[in-house]
């Protein structure tokens, strides 16, 4: 099956924003991808709620919100009013994990939850039943344009055994350095949603690389 193809509008030109997202929606992207950070979590900030109210009002895709963010339970229902469709928080930002994926299922979206490089999988084995999503960090969160980190395969490999393993639906996404070269082997390996930042809007024609990503 093809994959979802959901582009990081943070490596969009935000002096164009609503070309950028019309150029998404005439593509075969699927969702668009939003990262939020917050200085703290991660160290860096990108944007915030006026930015995402600015994006949702062109968007004609869903989008995929990845909250890099300090106790994303403060915000998440202002994210779901702004349009989420997914809402994924970190692992790492959340002791009590199991009360914000009831908060995220409470608040009707799909319910998603990033891990940085470094978490290992198996930490998310008694919530699996509890989440739609896993954004698997194949960078360390807080910028675009970096490079992929090749341990991520056996991260999929190994999340992928265990949602079947658990017999639970699992989208399986990957975040981070994301290209041409590692997409069919991510996909091959067990991901289902590829985000990619700058390998879209860097490329000289970006609906021919969402295009070349979908397979
Ligand atoms: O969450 C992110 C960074 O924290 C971005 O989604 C990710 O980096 C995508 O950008 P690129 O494809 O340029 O790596
Ligand atoms: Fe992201």
């Amino acid at each position: 099956m093809a994959p979802i193809i959901a582009p990081s509008i943070l490596a969009a030109d935000f002096a164009n924003i609503q070309k950028e997202v019309e150029m998404l929606n005439e593509s075969s992207a699927d969702w668009i991808h939003i990262d939020i950070m917050d200085g703290m979590f991660v160290p860096n900030i990108s944007f915030g709620m006026p930015v995402l109210a600015a994006i949702q009002k062109h968007a004609k895709k869903p989008l995929d919100v990845h909250l890099m963010i300090e106790q994303p339970e403060r915000y998440v229902e202002t994210f779901k009013k702004l349009g989420a469709d997914t809402i994924s928080v970190h692992y790492e930002a959340c002791p009590h994990l199991h009360r914000n994926l009831q908060q995220l299922r409470d608040l009707d979206c799909r319910v998603g939850v990033a891990l940085n490089p470094h978490t290992s999988v198996e930490l998310l084995a008694d919530t699996l039943q509890d989440i739609d999503l896993v954004c698997m960090m194949s960078v360390n969160p807080g910028f675009g344009g970096q490079k992929f980190i090749e341990q991520t395969y056996q991260k999929v490999r190994k999340l992928r055994a265990m949602a079947e393993a658990q017999n639970t639906p699992l989208h399986i996404e990957i975040d981070g350095g994301v290209n041409s070269e590692n997409a069919p082997k991510l996909i091959e390996a067990g991901a289902d949603v590829l985000v990619a930042g700058s390998f879209v809007f860097r490329a000289e024609d970006p609906i021919a690389t969402i295009a070349g990503l979908k397979g």
